[in-house]
């Protein structure tokens, strides 16, 4: 046996996704205790919401439905009574002409009647169509405000983004629900029209009606329950999936995937999880024909006791023969009703349980939205200080900071260092009041944090994070982020000239207009670097007093450097800067450095004292320069 073929017999397979099983609250489907009649109960609450959530939309479109179903309903009812009549006439023992001649008044009342019919199914359909746009827009923008809105903190909940993700089909579903909820009313009013019609026809003829239909909306019922309980299970992979479509099929990652080998293995991966979707969807079939089947076969045995009722209660002339064919017309409408208030009923049923999913999130998110207090920041800052501050993160168990103690004063630079992990960039965001601290406190001016507006906080701030996003936007609004502050472009041509960009910008296609997303038709695209500078350059023009930048250069060419670090020293006396990076000579420009390990400051002070102390900072200096 060759080395090589050893070798490849011992390379391990891919392993399978990961499979995510939920834990806690959300590890069991609330609709698992939920009884059949718990199930159907909550039809009247979905409807009652989806009118007010209409009515919020557009109350002429509203008023224009409900008006046509009554007119649908009522010109049911007619069609019905006077079929009767026009039936007692051409039944009669006359000559033909008399009979036509009887039946006329009534014949032409059913004309019209029919014309109301469709004209108001037709002016329903239009008023559904304008409120279900605005109704999805409404779901999907609450959604996206809400998740903007909540903590930072809660992004890193267990359950959090696939709690999310069941929102979204709750948004999607949205658009489904006012049709659903039109036609359940409409086939409700034409059931009730033409129950009314066969009750006073003859009072046995409803009961034996409604056995008929029962099986089949018993199984709508319990089909809609066996879907949804395929989906519960199938969040976590469908998150996940999404994901990995996303990273593996967009093209700023084209090429890490392609150079290094990952196609086949994503493909794979994708396959797998899709499979593992199918495999739990295609599980629930057999539960869902059986009950397909047993509904079907008791609703056709219903179906022609009613048929044999009616047939007895002509033969034994308990009904004359023109009321007996009255009723064969209104038992087939009150069945087409009764069969679409039952598929309505359990389609809107199943749209409520994506709907409660959404209802559900936007609690989640609104009870995690920050709640911290009104106290506000004035325009200077002139010290920042934290007190044996302490955070942790969801499900960790050690804590990312752990007691530090900090004074920033304005005018100053502050350096950041540490190993990776050490805590820098959870730092950060506890002084940017991003994160709030489990214990201690973060003091503005001796504002405390957690009493203040976050929006007064985050005026005062100007952040480059480690991950930044490369907003699909102009330049200009990439670096005013959509916030002008004059009505020229002078603040913004500043900032640009701050990073060095004013040649790089000037030579695309429309300069400060120019489209930054090559995706996009007639978009252009910047270097990675490039685009470094310009988060710096988006930093600088908030001219805010306090200034944090968490590794600002680490994909920038030496000049690109060596400019932000100029511009960074030019303006420090105006306000407060936090510079986190891992390059140490850059920690030259600071007036103090404090260097972090395992959430704790171990050492602080300027560079010169650090790199004689013998501790850590000297240890990274002397490793940096050993290559
Ligand atoms: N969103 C999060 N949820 C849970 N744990 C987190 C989260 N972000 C960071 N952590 C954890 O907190 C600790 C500190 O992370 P932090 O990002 O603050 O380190 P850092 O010093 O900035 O690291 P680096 O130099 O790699 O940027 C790490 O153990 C990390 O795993």
């Amino acid at each position: 046996m060759t080395d090589a073929l050893t070798a490849h017999e011992e390379t391990p397979p891919p392993p399978p996704p990961a499979a995510i099983e939920f834990e806690g609250e959300f590890g069991k489907n609330p609709l698992a205790e939920a009884g059949f009649f718990t199930m159907g109960s909550r039809l009247p609450a979905v409807l009652g919401a989806t009118v007010r959530m209409a009515w919020a939309v557009d109350r002429a479109a509203v008023l224009l439905l409900v008006l046509c179903q009554i007119l649908t309903g009522a010109a049911a009812a007619v069609l019905l009574a006077f079929t009767a009549e026009a039936m007692a006439h051409l039944l009669a023992a006359a000559p033909v002409s008399a009979r036509l001649h009887g039946a006329l008044p009534a014949l032409i009342v059913l004309a019209l009647a029919a014309g109301t019919g469709r004209i108001s199914t037709a002016l329903a359909s239009y008023a559904s169509s304008r409120i279900t746009p605005r109704l999805m827009t409404e779901a999907d923008v609450a959604l996206v405000a809400a998740t903007c809105r909540v903590e930072a903190a809660a992004y890193s909940e267990d359950g959090f983004s696939d709690r999310q993700e069941a929102a979204e089909i709750g948004t999607v579903r949205t658009a489904t629900m006012v049709d659903d909820a039109q036609r359940l009313m409409a086939a409700v009013v034409r059931m009730v029209a033409a129950g009314g019609v066969i009750t006073v026809l003859h009072w046995m003829m409803l009961p034996v009606l409604l056995l008929a239909v029962l099986p089949a909306g018993t199984g709508a019922i319990l089909r809609a329950r066996v879907d949804y309980e395929t989906h519960y299970l199938n969040i976590g992979d469908r998150n996940v999936r999404g994901m990995m479509r996303w990273w593996a099929t967009l093209p700023r990652h084209g090429d890490e995937v392609r150079a290094n080998g990952m196609t086949g293995y994503l493909l794979y991966w994708y396959r797998a999880l899709s499979e593992r979707i199918d495999q739990r969807t295609l599980g629930s079939a057999p539960r869902r024909l059986r009950i397909d089947l047993t509904a079907g076969a008791l609703g056709g045995i219903f179906l022609m006791g009613t048929w044999a009722t009616l047939a007895w209660l002509a033969a034994t002339g308990r009904v004359p023969l023109p009321v007996a064919a009255t009723a064969l017309v209104a038992v087939q409408t009150a069945l087409a009703a009764l069969s679409q208030v039952v598929i309505q009923g359990a389609a809107m049923f199943h749209t409520s349980l994506y709907l409660a999913d959404m209802r559900a999130f936007l609690t989640m998110a609104t009870e995690r939205a920050p709640a911290r207090g009104a106290l506000t920041i004035p325009e200077e800052v002139h010290e920042i200080r934290l007190d044996d501050v302490v955070y942790r993160y969801p499900g960790k168990e050690q804590p990312a900071v752990d007691g530090v103690s900090l004074r920033l004063q304005r005018g100053e630079i502050l350096a950041v260092v540490g190993e990776n992990g050490s805590g820098k960039s959870t730092l950060t965001k506890l002084i940017t009041g991003i994160l709030l601290a489990d214990k201690g406190r973060v003091l503005w001016d001796g504002t405390d944090l957690a009493r203040a507006d976050v929006d007064a906080v985050w005026k005062r701030t100007a952040l480059v994070p480690q991950n930044f996003a490369t907003w699909p936007l102009r330049v200009r609004e990439n670096i005013t982020l959509g916030q002008p502050k004059t009505w020229d472009d002078d603040l913004v041509w500043k900032a640009v000239d701050a990073v060095g960009m004013r040649d790089t910008i000037e030579e695309l296609p429309n300069r400060l207009d120019s489209l930054l997303a090559r995706e996009l038709y007639g978009g252009v695209e910047l270097s990675g670097g490039q685009w470094q500078r310009l988060v710096c350059a988006r930093a600088l023009y908030r001219q805010t007093p306090l200034l944090i930048l968490d590794e600002p250069t680490s994909q920038m060419d030496a000049r690109g450097e060596h400019q932000i670090f100029l511009e960074i020293k030019r303006l420090a006396a105006a306000c407060m800067t936090i510079v986190v990076t891992h390059q140490l000579e850059n920690t030259r420009l600071a007036d103090r450095i404090i260097v972090m390990e395992h959430g704790r400051v171990i050492e602080d002070g300027t560079y010169d004292d650090l790199l004689h102390a013998g501790g850590l900072f000297a240890e990274l200096v002397a490793l940096a320069k050993d290559r």
